[in-house]
């Protein structure tokens, strides 16, 4: 069971409210038209996430929350998310009792399959590839993050298709769904090792890692230890980025490359601040206000 919460809020602030609660531990958010079904309803393009909003005056935003979580815990979640993406008050919501395979399919209906690069395709496994010369990678939306909708995922999936040579070695850390590894083992890499703190993310990582025919290696643990990788990526938050810096900075080859992301625009300066010691970062990307940072260990 998990607890499907809809609140109503402003189109213009839906996407930030989405964003908040994934942040305050919601397992899933999407964002639909509050309007759909009646006459004022306009159409639905794209992904969660990417939906054009501003053509909406108000939206539902439907957060999926563990089923365990009392009220207090609820509306502690609630609040912090509402106050991150500036409202004054929780907007109003209602509650309801999910079984997980009604939400699956809840959500199996809102994904199409996502271009990330010419060379480069998420496709869900109930969609055709748009381009089957690409490399299409066959994922359907979890409960583990990362489907390629979000825009710090893409970010970090642009990024490695620019940094992929054959046969490198790379680094997922904070792997999730799986999804930046398995993109780095079928653009080329060789040695792919994804760590995730959450064992369930380690467990979907694996189920969608055999699903598209690659090999990577998994582990489930909160700190980075072990080998140098020539590539390194990390999609968690600013706050973890910043405690592990010296812990994942020393996880990049001499030469070896890092993309870090997770991180708001707003957050940049604190992560590059704490990264200084290691490794100087720059900015590489922004998308809709999250951002890429990039850095290269000197090779000594
Ligand atoms: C935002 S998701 C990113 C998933 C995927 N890499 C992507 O780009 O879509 C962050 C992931 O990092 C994991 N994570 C958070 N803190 C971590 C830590 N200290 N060590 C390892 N994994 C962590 C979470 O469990 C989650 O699966």
């Amino acid at each position: 069971m998990w607890i499907s919460v809809t609140l109503q809020a402003d189109a213009a602030k839906a996407e930030a409210l989405s964003d908040a609660l994934m942040e305050a531990g919601a397992l899933s958010v999407s964002i639909e038209d509050a309007d759909a079904g009646t006459e004022a309803e306009t159409p639905q393009f794209g992904e969660p996430g990417h939906l054009p909003t501003a053509l909406w005056d108000h939206s539902r935003v439907i957060a999926l929350v563990d089923g365990d979580t009392d009220d207090a815990a609820l509306a502690a979640l609630l609040t912090e998310a509402s106050k991150a993406a500036g409202f004054t008050v929780v907007p109003p919501y209602t509650t309801e009792q999910v079984a997980e395979q009604n939400w699956v399919q809840l959500t199996q209906s809102q994904f199409d399959p996502i271009r990330i690069t010419d060379r480069l395709w998420i496709v869900p496994s109930w969609h055709e590839a748009p381009d089957p010369a690409a490399i299409n990678i066959e994922l359907d939306p979890g409960m583990a993050f990362g489907t390629g909708s979000h825009p710090t995922t893409r970010l970090c999936l642009e990024w490695l298709c620019d940094s992929i040579t054959p046969g490198c070695s790379v680094l997922d850390y904070g792997c999730g769904s799986g999804i930046l590894a398995i993109a780095a083992a079928k653009l080329g890499a060789g040695d792919v090792l994804g760590v995730d703190i959450d064992e369930k993310a380690v467990e979907a990582a694996r189920d969608n890692a055999e699903r598209n025919a690659t090999t990577i290696r998994l582990q489930h643990s909160g700190t980075p230890v072990g080998d140098t990788f020539d590539v390194v990526v990390a999609n968690i938050l600013t706050n973890p980025l910043c405690v592990l810096a010296p812990a994942i900075a020393a996880r990049v080859a001499p030469g070896g490359k890092v993309a870090l992301s997770g991180v708001l625009e707003t957050q940049a300066e604190q992560v590059i601040e704490a990264w200084a010691p290691f490794i100087a970062l720059q900015v590489g990307a922004t998308h809709e206000g999250w951002i890429r940072l990039e850095g290269q260990r000197p090779v000594a």
